[in-house]
């Protein structure tokens, strides 16, 4: 038992893991680098034996170096003996001495389940596995094997070169496969020909079932394989019967396809896909400030909907005018309105902010924060607490605090927030019953933070100055409601205003 429990630290977890014995992809479509990939996307911790290093990219592979059998048994124990996985997840086995290897291990060390991806062609057409591996892949491992998952050549690499063209083959071939000693197959008819569905066989020795899906018009198809077997351990891993194993591990691959179907990576003519379905958001948000810039503070536009209301104003129509005329960061504060109009305005209004490079953020609802994907939010010393926020909200987004006092600047900084808001330094109209703290007592609150500081509270064209003048350094800007938005132009009062605090700056 491990020292940790001894002491009586709390229950500790088991996690679901599959164990991966396969060759590494310098590309990252397949291999050792899908199974990651994959095992991760599915919630399952993954461990790896590698079997060979290839040189591959989108054209090819171009190399390919076996390890040491000796090697792969070292790795094999190290695993096994000490990390025990649920499942082991085959792909890759070059030579017959290493397939030899993992079976006298996989009966030394018993696993939950074994999934055999019996890879031997790449999708390019290049030999990862050759017909010497047959032999002790069909007599020694299949029949240690609960499921297998050859492709069409694979299948008929197996069955001695059977010809096999249709669906009804794709059946004969998984009985027949099945009377190798393995539990079950699955044979992926991906590259049937005359075939407008996707159609993959299963036959668990009873049934023979059909897993038919519309074909996805891609080129990024780099890795389908390992990226199935790889979700079908991790389903196994997590607990699911066999046949919802294979549903949901098919479900997972084609989100990803189809997610990934005009992603670009590489010149050749087969690319790789996005196991984790982030990556072309990501690159689709790339006018999106990030990370965090305390220099966004310095005109911080803070919208109240009911003063725009009164000057016959929507949100979104506000928001457009005061970035328009300079305003650096945006937080929506609209304390009456009702969760589902809130929602839409920030829809709106994140794409008027992101088309500009200036964030948004919304005051005190995580949850709509949450909803519309904002940049951040503003919350307040009677809010849910920051530490909470950043836990819900992850890394990236932007937190911010209001705070007036210097130990609630630093637990601000303790609970990972990015900025700090403070004030009222001026009396205010927009915020009832508010504490006026005055240019001193932003003063102390800047010397004594770690982060950077936005004024707010009566500050507008008159009395910015002397706030800008401080003499702070991480004093980074003013934060203003009525200034802009109990206005008439929202426009020519954010521009005035803009042209008072970088003067100040400037002197
Ligand atoms: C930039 C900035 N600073 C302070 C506040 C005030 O937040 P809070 O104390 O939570 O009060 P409400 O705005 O929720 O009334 C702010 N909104 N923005
Ligand atoms: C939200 C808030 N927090 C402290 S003062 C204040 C109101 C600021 O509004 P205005 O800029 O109109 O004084
Ligand atoms: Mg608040």
């Amino acid at each position: 038992m491990r020292a940790m429990q001894q002491q009586q630290e709390p229950a500790q977890v088991r996690v679901p893991h599959v164990l991966t014995v396969a060759g590494s992809d310098s590309g990252a479509g397949a291999g050792i680098q899908a199974d990651l990939k994959t095992c991760a996307a599915r919630g399952v911790y993954c461990s790896t034996v590698i079997t060979a290093v290839t040189a591959q990219n989108t054209a090819g592979v171009q190399g390919v170096n076996i390890l040491p059998e000796e090697f792969v048994r070292e790795q094999l124990r190290s695993v096994l003996s000490d990390m025990h996985p649920d499942v082991v997840k085959t792909g890759m086995l070059p030579s017959p001495g290493i397939i030899k290897v993992l079976c006298q291990s996989l009966k030394e060390f018993q696993v939950r389940a074994l999934v055999v991806d019996p890879v031997m062609v790449s999708t390019s057409g290049d030999i990862l596995a050759g017909p010497s591996i047959l032999a002790t892949l069909r007599e020694e491992l299949l029949p240690l094997a609960d499921i297998v998952t050859p492709n069409i050549r694979e299948a008929s690499a197996l069955l001695c070169g059977a010809r096999l063209e249709t669906v009804a083959d794709m059946h004969f071939a998984a009985k027949k496969i099945y009377d190798l000693g393995c539990r079950s197959v699955l044979v992926k008819g991906g590259d049937l020909p005359n075939c407008s569905d996707a159609v993959d066989v299963l036959f668990d020795g009873k049934e023979l079932f059909e897993f038919r899906a519309a074909r996805i018009k891609t080129y990024n198809t780099h890795g389908t394989g390992c990226t199935l077997a790889s979700a079908i351990a991790a389903e196994l891993a997590r607990g699911s019967p066999l046949f919802y194993a294979v549903k949901r591990a098919k479900h997972y691959v084609e989100s990803a396809l189809d997610y990934s179907k005009d992603i670009l990576i590489g010149e050749g003519h087969q690319g790789p896909f996005d196991h984790l379905l982030t990556l072309k958001n990501n690159a689709l948000n790339e006018c999106m400030p990030r990370p965090f810039d305390p220099s966004s503070l310095l005109l911080y536009a803070v919208t109240d909907s009911n003063m725009n209301k009164r000057w016959g104003r929507s949100i979104s129509e506000a928001v457009q005018a005061a970035i328009e005329g300079g305003a650096t960061i945006v937080q929506l504060r609209e304390k009456d309105a009702n969760t589902g109009d809130f929602l839409e305005a920030a829809k709106t209004c994140i794409k008027i902010c992101h088309s500009r490079g200036v964030p948004l953020l919304i005051n005190d609802r995580i949850d709509v924060a949450l909803a519309c994907d904002a940049d951040g939010v503003h919350i307040g010393q009677s809010d849910i607490p920051a530490h909470v926020a950043r836990k819900l909200l992850g890394p990236e987004k932007i937190i911010g605090v209001s705070c007036k006092m210097p130990a609630q600047a630093e637990k601000a900084w303790v609970d990972g927030a990015d900025y700090i808001g403070c004030g009222g330094v001026y009396p205010t109209n927009t915020k009832q019953n508010n504490i006026t703290v005055g240019l001193d007592g932003l003063k102390t609150v800047c010397l004594s933070s770690k982060l950077p500081v936005v004024a707010i509270g009566g500050i507008g064209i008159s009395n910015a100055k002397p706030v800008m003048d401080l003499g702070v350094p991480n004093l980074k800007g003013v934060a203003v409601v009525s200034a802009l938005f109990d206005r008439e132009s929202v426009l020519a009062e954010t521009q005035h205003l803009l042209s008072v605090i970088t003067d100040s700056r400037s002197q």
